[in-house]
């Protein structure tokens, strides 16, 4: 994927890193980015929350990150933890090819350890946004952490990837069950597949 983004994507051009990863994975190698499918969802939430600190759960080689930090107003942050230090190398290099490195701060590790100390380590108050895409049995665990650490606000927008393929059954009930939450679905495909999934949105109350 790295070097289908060298070869073919233009440098500092963050369309050109997104085209020639999905052109990539539609054709050579399936990969799971959110794709260019659930990405038009993405992109719509994002210009419509136009976040100033944003968080992802799950970089994997930063396909996400790039399509978030193209859209982020001029001081806004992109704050991303990947798990796995092989995505986050290769993920640092798409994203610093896209020439979007000044916006976005990649955290390695894992995110239940990680997040009770982003306020401390990253000076983050909250966030106006969080993409969730790292691994189904921790949506729900992390989201409650975020809760629990004072790191969601009236208004902050969860938007999950996966909730039908893979599937996140219990992170949906919370959600869509929690009067602090307002949830919608957003019907979409699985990356470069025909197969269902989708896309929550889950506005925290407060
Ligand atoms: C690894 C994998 C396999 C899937 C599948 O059903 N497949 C059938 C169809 N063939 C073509 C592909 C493979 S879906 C999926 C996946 C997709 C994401 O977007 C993910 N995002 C974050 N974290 C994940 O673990 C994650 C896994
Ligand atoms: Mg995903």
């Amino acid at each position: 994927m790295l070097k289908a983004v060298q070869k073919n994507a233009t440098k500092g051009d963050p369309q050109s890193v997104i085209s020639a990863i999905d052109h990539y994975c539609r054709n050579k190698e399936w990969a799971m980015n959110v794709g260019d499918d659930k990405g038009l969802i993405l992109d719509s939430v994002l210009t419509e929350v136009n976040p100033s600190a944003a968080l992802e759960l799950g970089t994997y080689c930063g396909y996400s990150t790039v399509r978030i930090a193209r859209l982020l107003s001029p001081g806004s942050k992109l704050i991303t933890v990947e798990f796995n230090p092989a995505f986050a190398a290769v993920a640092r290099q798409i994203i610093a090819y896209a020439g979007l490195q000044d916006k976005v701060t990649l955290v390695e590790g894992p995110s239940g350890d990680l997040i009770p100390k982003l306020r401390e380590r990253f000076g983050v108050k909250s966030f106006d946004f969080v993409f969730l895409d790292h691994w189904k049995d921790r949506y729900l665990l992390d989201t409650k952490l975020l809760e629990d650490c004072g790191l969601l606000q009236k208004g902050t927008v969860l938007l999950a990837d996966n909730v039908i393929c893979p599937g996140t059954p219990e992170y949906l009930k919370y959600v869509r069950s929690s009067p602090r939450y307002e949830s919608r679905y957003y019907k979409s495909n699985l990356e470069y597949t025909k197969l269902e999934d989708g896309l929550e949105k889950s506005v925290f109350l407060g």
